[in-house]
């Protein structure tokens, strides 16, 4: 199978980090293709960036070879419904899907994201996904996301540190990272953590294996059902649904 990695900013390092933890876990017959956004911001840190970076992420679906599953690789899982109407492959969001996967293996989790606007954007998602019950905190770290894979940013440390106050201080037992840009921590924190650490790329890639073998596709009735044709004006008049 083939599945569609996309980083929706517009930074190819972290697309490579991306793809290189997808291919990683990947079974032998899944082919990852990890792309990186044509337009849109450099790292997606708020609700502007998120909105900005739809279109590129619906290129990404629309053009070039079919998938057999799309997995969106930013944490705020930017678009997802969006990108579930115009598929008929599943489309995961690293945040959905890493959250579920630690749902299976803690009572408990916390989220480690970095900034604190993406903080709070995270929590909307756990409400969203309906994961109240499992998450017992988001935590910000104040590391951008394009500071992560700078040695000099020291993220490792801040990240490690937080994980730990986490497991401490919010009786959690397992640790969700909030950023696509930390999939290269997951086995580091682990290793000195002793508890399950996920990462969205990695839970993404064997959902999307998961879903596909058991031959499910996207719903196309009710509100995942492709767009209704119409007529777009303006910029966007050539992304009118036929
Ligand atoms: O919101 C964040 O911090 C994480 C999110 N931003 C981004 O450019 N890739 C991400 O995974």
């Amino acid at each position: 199978m083939r599945i569609k990695l996309i980083n929706p900013n517009t930074t190819q390092s972290m697309t490579d980090l991306i793809g290189d933890a997808a291919r990683a876990v990947a079974a032998p017959a899944t082919e990852i293709l990890a792309v990186t956004s044509r337009s849109g911001a450099a790292s997606i840190e708020g609700h502007y960036d998120e909105a900005m970076s739809i279109i590129g992420l619906v290129d990404e679906i629309m053009d070039g070879p079919a998938a057999d599953a799309y997995i969106i690789a930013c944490f705020g899982d930017p678009g997802l419904l969006a990108a579930r109407e115009i598929s008929g492959a599943p489309v995961f969001g690293i945040a959905e899907a890493a959250m579920h996967a630690a749902s299976f293996v803690a009572t408990g989790f916390s989220v480690v994201t970095t900034l604190e606007r993406t903080r709070i954007i995270a929590e909307q998602l756990v409400r969203n996904y309906g994961m109240q019950h499992h998450c017992r905190r988001v935590r910000a770290t104040d590391v951008p996301v394009l500071e992560l894979e700078k040695p000099e940013s020291n993220a490792r440390a801040i990240i490690l540190a937080e994980c730990e106050r986490a497991l401490s201080e919010d009786r959690s037992e397992a640790i969700v990272l909030g950023c696509a840009g930390m999939a290269d921590l997951a086995h580091y924190l682990e290793d000195r953590l002793q508890v399950p650490v996920i990462d969205g790329v990695v839970a993404g890639v064997k959902f999307a294996e998961a879903i596909v073998g058991m031959g499910l596709k996207t719903s196309k009735r009710g509100d995942l059902a492709y767009p209704l044709p119409k007529t777009y004006r303006g910029k966007l008049a050539g992304y009118a649904p036929e």
